[in-house]
C-alpha cells in the first residue's frame, strides 16, 4: 500500500439472513470525534468534517458557504426543495435506521458527512486490486482503523488523521499548493490483446440508426462515406476496426470520418451510445498513420500530434482505452493525464512518449505550465462533450489552453468538436476556436435523446424518493442500474440507504478520492456492485455494458443533463429503461423541454406533467426553438443578426454548484 492514505478499512459483514453478504455504507472519516454505530448485522460510522459544515471549497480552491449540516440545512441542493427541510427524509431516514436497529444510533451534531463516502460489497478477492497497485477503500462494512469493530484482512496502515477534502476539481488550488498532495497511482490497464479489444455487442436496434436523420451544414462537405473501406484506412487500422467488433459505421461516422480526413474542422452532435468516439479516433489516426508518423522518443518535453480533453477522469480514461484500441500495433503511443493521480505518475507516463494525448483540462494546464508538454507539433484538437467543455465551468481552462504559449492558431490546427447536446449560445463561442468554414454535422432529433431508452416519469414528492426508489430497486431486481442524485451528500445518503436495504450499492461524486472513483466504477463495471449512485460527474460519456436502467431520482436543472443522464442505458442499439422522480414542487421548470423530448422520442407523456408544464416557464430548455433536429447549426439561426457573442461563457448548461468535475 506505500504510502497511500488509508481512510477507511474493510470488514466483512454478516448478512440478515446469514447467506448474503450485506452491503454496508461507512462514510470515510473526516476528523477524530466520530461517531462509530453498530447495528446487530451492519456497521455505520458517522463523521464531521474537518471543514466547518457548510464550507466546501470551490474549483480555485477558495471555501465558500453552502448548506449544511451545521448550519441547520441538510443538504444544500438548490432548487429542489430538499434543504431548509427541518425533519428532511434524510434525518428521517437515519431515525427509521435506529428504528430498525435497535443499536444504532442518530448521529450527532453534523452527523452524515461522508464526504468521501465508499459504499459496495467487499470481497477478499479485491486482494487482487491491492496487489495490481489499486488500493481499496470501498467495500463492504469498511471502517477506519481504531473505530468501532476490527477489521477482517484489510486494516488502515495509518491511525486516524485529519486532512482536507481532496477536491479533486481544483488542480488549479494543487498548484497553488492548497491540497494535499495526491499520491494515488492507478494501477495499469491489462494490456493483453483480449483486454485491449474488449467491447460488447450492439443492440437489435443498431441497424434502425440508418434511418436517423443527418443533415451537414457548412460550405462543400465532402460526401459521407457508407462502410469503412470507403475510408481508405490503413491496414492496422482496418485490422483494429476489424478487432472492436465495428462492421458497419454509425450515422456520425459515415459523415464525421470523411470530414476529418479532408482536414476540415467540425462540430458534431448526435444522440448519446451512437460511437462519436469511433467518429474522431478513427480518423485522426489515419492522419497520423498517412503522414507517417514517428514513434516518441523518452525526453521530458513531449510535442504530440493530438491533444483530446474530456470533463471528466472516468470519461477521459475511457477515451484513452478506445485510442489504446485503435492504435494497437502502431508506432502510435496514446497517453492519459487527469486529476487525482500523483503527477509524479503523469510526468512519468509522459516522458516515454507521447503522441495521442488524453487530457481533463485541470491536468492539462498543469502539465504544460509545467513544459512537460510542447504544442508546436499539435495538429488535432478535440474537445470531447464540447458543450460543457465551454460552458461556465470548463470555458475559462479551455481558453487558457487555446492561448497557452505554442498552441497553433486555428488555421494551423484541426479542432473537433463532439456532444450529443449544443445549446445555441455555446455553438457560437465555439465558432471562436474553429475555422470559419467549420462543418456542422447533427443526426437525431429533438432534444437528442435515444430513442432506444423507454423513458418513464414519476410524480414523487421529495419525502416519498426513497421509498420508491427502494421500491423500483426491489421491484427490477439485480439490474445494472444508475441512480442519479443531484448533490454529493444526497449520493452518499441514497447509497446508505440502498446498502442498509440489502441492494449493492456503490457511489461515484466529486467528493470521493480518485481510487474510490475508480474502484467505484470496477465494482458497477463488473457486477458486483449493480447500482451505481451518481451526480452529474457521471452523466456524461461513460460507456458501460449493459447498464439497464437509469433513475432519476431528482431532475437535473436543463435538459441536456437529462439527454445525457439517461444516455448512459440505451447504447449502440442496445435498449434501455429511464425513469425520473418529477416532484412538482422542485421540478416544474424543466416540464416544458421535458414533455417535447419525451415526445420527440415517441415516449408517452403523462397528463399531468403537460398540466403542470401549461403553467410553468420552462427555464429547463436549453435547445428551445422546438427544431426537428439535436441542435441546429446557430450560424443559420443568427446569420441575419448582429449578434456577436461577448467573449464569456454560457450557463446555460452548468452543473449545479455542488458538483464539480475534472
Ligand atoms: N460502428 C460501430 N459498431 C459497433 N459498435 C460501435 C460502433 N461505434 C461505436 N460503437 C460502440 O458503441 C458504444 C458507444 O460509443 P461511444 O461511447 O463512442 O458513444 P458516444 O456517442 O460518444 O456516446 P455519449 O454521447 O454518451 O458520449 C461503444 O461501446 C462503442 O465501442
Amino acid at each position: 500500500m506505500g504510502d497511500e492514505n488509508w481512510d477507511t478499512e474493510f470488514t466483512e459483514d454478516v448478512s440478515r439472513e446469514g447467506s448474503r453478504a450485506l452491503p454496508v455504507f461507512q462514510p470515510s472519516f473526516q476528523k477524530p470525534g466520530s461517531i462509530s454505530m453498530r447495528t446487530n448485522e451492519t456497521f455505520c460510522n458517522f463523521t464531521q468534517s474537518i471543514k466547518q459544515p457548510g464550507i466546501r471549497e470551490n474549483r480555485n480552491g477558495e471555501e465558500k458557504q453552502t448548506g449544511g449540516f451545521g448550519s441547520g440545512r441538510i443538504f444544500g441542493n438548490r432548487g429542489n426543495g430538499f434543504e431548509e427541510r427541518k425533519s428532511s427524509s434524510f434525518v428521517r431516514g437515519f431515525q427509521r435506521m435506529n428504528d430498525d436497529n435497535s443499536v444504532l444510533r442518530r448521529p450527532g451534531r453534523g452527523s452524515f458527512r461522508g464526504d468521501r463516502g465508499g459504499f459496495g460489497r467487499f470481497t477478499t478477492d479485491d486482494a487482487n486490486m491491492k496487489q495490481d497497485g489499486r488500493q481499496n477503500s470501498v467495500g463492504l462494512g469498511f471502517k477506519r482503523r481504531g473505530f468501532g469493530i476490527p477489521s477482517g484482512e484489510f486494516e488502515s496502515r495509518r491511525e486516524f488523521e485529519a486532512r482536507g477534502d481532496y477536491k479533486e476539481s481544483s488542480e488549479e488550488a494543487n498548484i497553488m499548493g492548497r491540497n494535499p498532495k495526491v499520491t494515488y497511482v492507478p494501477p495499469p490497464p491489462p494490456d493483453d490483446e483480449n483486454s485491449i479489444f474488449a467491447h460488447y455487442q450492439t443492440g437489435i436496434n443498431f441497424d434502425k440508426y440508418d434511418n436517423i436523420l443527418v443533415e451537414v451544414s457548412g460550405l462543400d462537405p465532402p460526401p459521407a462515406i457508407m462502410n469503412f473501406e470507403e475510408a481508405g484506412l490503413c491496414e492496422t487500422l482496418i485490422k483494429n476496426i476489424d478487432k472492436v467488433g465495428y462492421f458497419k459505421l454509425t450515422p456520425v461516422q459515415k459523415y464525421s470520418i470523411p470530414i476529418v480526413l479532408a482536414g476540415r474542422d467540425l462540430m458534431a452532435c448526435a444522440q448519446t451510445g451512437s460511437g462519436k468516439t469511433a467518429a474522431f479516433l478513427i480518423p485522426i489516426l489515419a492522419h497520423m498513420m498517412r503522414d507517417g508518423v514517428t514513434a516518441s522518443q523518452f525526453k521530458v518535453e513531449q510535442e504530440p500530434e493530438c491533444i483530446i480533453v474530456a470533463p471528466t477522469r472516468e470519461l477521459i480514461n475511457q477515451i484513452f482505452l478506445e485510442s489504446r484500441k485503435f492504435s494497437y500495433g502502431t508506432c502510435v503511443r496514446p497517453v492519459v493525464i487527469y486529476g487525482g493521480i500523483q503527477m509524479s505518475h503523469t510526468i512519468h507516463q509522459i516522458k516515454q512518449g507521447c503522441n495521442i494525448l488524453c487530457a481533463t483540462p485541470g491536468r492539462l494546464l498543469d502539465i504544460i505550465g509545467r513544459q512537460k508538454i510542447g504544442l508546436s507539433k499539435l495538429k488535432y484538437l478535440v474537445l470531447d462533450e464540447a458543450d460543457r467543455m465551454l460552458d461556465m465551468g470548463f470555458g475559462p481552462d479551455i481558453k487558457k489552453l487555446i492561448s497557452s504559449p505554442g498552441m497553433p492558431s486555428k488555421d494551423n490546427r484541426q479542432t473537433l468538436m463532439f456532444s450529443a447536446t449544443f445549446p445555441d449560445e455555446i455553438q457560437r463561442l465555439a465558432g471562436e476556436f474553429l475555422k470559419t468554414d467549420y462543418l456542422f454535422v447533427v443526426v437525431g432529433q429533438v432534444g437528442g435523446a435515444c430513442s432506444d431508452v423507454q423513458q418513464t416519469i414519476l410524480q414523487v414528492k421529495q419525502y416519498d424518493k426513497k421509498e420508491k426508489l427502494v421500491e423500483i430497486l426491489n421491484e427490477i431486481g439485480n439490474v445494472r442500474t444508475m441512480v442519479f442524485v443531484e448533490t454529493k451528500k444526497k449520493a452518499d445518503f441514497f447509497a446508505t440507504l440502498l446498502c442498509q436495504e440489502n441492494i449493492s450499492t456503490t457511489s461515484i461524486h466529486g467528493d470521493r478520492e480518485q481510487r474510490e472513483r475508480e474502484e467505484a466504477l470496477h465494482y458497477f463495471r463488473t457486477g458486483r456492485c449493480p447500482v451505481l449512485v451518481a451526480t452529474s460527474v457521471a452523466a456524461r460519456g461513460l460507456d458501460i455494458e449493459n447498464v439497464q436502467h437509469v433513475i432519476n431520482v431528482d431532475l437535473p436543472s436543463t435538459i441536456d443533463e437529462y439527454v445525457h443522464r439517461i444516455g448512459r442505458t440505451g447504447r449502440c442499439g442496445n435498449l434501455g429503461k429511464a425513469i425520473s422522480f418529477f416532484d412538482p414542487q422542485a421540478d416544474s421548470p424543466i416540464a416544458q423541454p421535458l414533455i417535447k423530448v419525451l415526445a420527440d422520442a415517441q415516449q408517452e407523456v403523462p397528463a399531468w406533467l403537460e398540466e403542470i408544464a401549461c403553467g410553468s416557464g420552462g427555464i429547463g430548455f436549453s435547445n428551445p426553438k422546438g427544431n426537428v433536429f439535436a441542435a441546429v447549426d446557430s450560424r443559420k439561426v443568427f446569420c441575419n443578426k448582429d449578434n456577436h457573442h461577448s467573449g464569456g461563457f454560457a450557463a446555460s448548461n452548468i452543473l449545479v454548484a455542488d458538483e464539480s468535475w475534472d
